[in-house]
């Protein structure tokens, strides 16, 4: 097994890729740092480095505070990254505002997590969907055009027949159906991606499953590339083609969803699988069932100040003296899946010194 080199993804498949893409937010001076030069921050995320391909659903999996939702809305230029590359269709993208974030929303959506807090509660359906089409040129020349797209709109997203929600406020709309109206606002738009910050965490068990193959619909019809940000590693092997999974603000391991939720490598990845029970898994008993992950217990490490080498080091039962010391690389694991077989390549990865050649497993 040999570290991971970083090679430029070529595929015309790719829509948007981020490369060493850093944020980290300036904490501010308490009384005791106000008259030294000491700079603190929040190291949010650590560069990352993911590909987002059209027609596919990539997950990105992770404790509460791992990052997650600071990867979206940096994919999203709402917030400048600190360092980094962000790359819609090859070329690197900045924005700050104005024609150019218009132009790059038209193209990158965002779906939140809380669709009631995302909509206006004093505008109906109709409103939210007209400003959207009008915003991005699409509502048409004509009353009847715009109606017509109004209606296409709410026909994608299932919400039949569309002239029973067109005129309805957000109150009036179960969580699964207001979820769907965000999710036809953003494609409004007509986009080749769509971020989806935790889009069913807010929604009750019963009709997640309903949005989650609702979006998964969307990809295949619209050929969309997904990235699906959730903390429930289970939803991820059902919903998405690949995994990433983030801890502490940093990537550890990745690879499509079937190998990465079957046959973690991460002791990080397995300790979330351990947490989330998952009565379908396979064949993982082997070598997990004897290592209880976290028995070293513990939380999150603070990411002001975060812990050098690999930042599960601390909470980590198979933690080796290196690895308090050396950020760990991308080591590519043997091939699992069959796919990886074909192609003669492994795209499963992890940032961990268990995988590097010679070390004691
Ligand atoms: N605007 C901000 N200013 C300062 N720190 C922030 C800001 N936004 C996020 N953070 C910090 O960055 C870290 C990552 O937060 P983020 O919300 O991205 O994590 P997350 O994995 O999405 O968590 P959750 O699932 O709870 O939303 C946390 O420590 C958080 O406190």
């Amino acid at each position: 097994m040999t570290a991971t080199e970083t090679e430029p993804v070529t595929t015309d498949d790719v829509v948007l890729e981020a490369e060493g893409l850093t944020k980290h937010f300036p904490v501010r001076r308490g009384v005791r740092t106000l008259f030294t030069r000491e700079r603190r921050a929040v190291h949010a995320v650590d560069d990352l480095r993911l590909t987002l391909r059209r027609g596919r659903v990539t997950a990105l999996v992770g404790e509460s505070g791992s990052g997650k939702s600071t990867v979206a809305r940096l994919l999203a230029q709402l917030y400048p990254r600190t360092s980094g590359d962000i790359r819609l269709h090859g070329k690197t993208v900045t924005v700050h505002g104005g024609r150019k974030f218009r132009a790059y929303c038209r193209q990158v959506q965002m779906i939140f997590q809380d669709p009631f807090a995302s909509l206006n509660p004093v505008h109906t359906v109709r409103y939210h969907l007209t400003r959207a089409l009008k915003i991005h040129g699409r509502a048409g020349k004509t009353s009847a055009e715009l109606e017509d797209n109004l209606n296409q709109l709410l026909l994608r997203v299932q919400l039949t027949p569309p002239e029973r929600y067109l005129d309805k406020f957000p109150h009036e709309l179960s969580g699964g159906q207001r979820q769907r109206v965000s999710i036809a606002r953003a494609l409004g738009a007509d986009p080749e991606v769509l971020l989806a910050d935790e889009p069913v965490s807010m929604l009750d068990v019963s009709i997640r499953l309903g949005v989650l193959n609702l979006l998964r619909d969307l990809k295949e019809r619209l050929n969309l590339a997904i990235l699906y940000i959730t903390h429930d590693i289970a939803s991820a092997r059902y919903f998405a083609d690949e995994t990433m999974v983030m801890y502490a603000g940093r990537l550890v391991e990745g690879g499509d969803s079937e190998t990465v939720t079957q046959h973690p490598a991460h002791p990080y990845t397995r300790l979330l699988i351990e947490s989330a029970p998952d009565p379908d898994r396979l064949d993982r008993v082997g070598d997990l069932k004897d290592a209880p992950e976290d028995e070293a217990g513990g939380e999150p490490p603070s990411l002001i100040v975060p812990p050098s080498g690999c930042r599960f080091h601390p909470r980590c039962i198979h933690a080796m003296p290196k690895c308090s010391t050396e950020l760990p690389p991308r080591f590519e694991l043997s091939p699992r899946s069959e796919l990886a077989v074909i192609a003669g390549k492994s795209d499963h990865w992890a940032a961990c010194w268990l995988y590097e050649e010679g070390a004691a497993k």
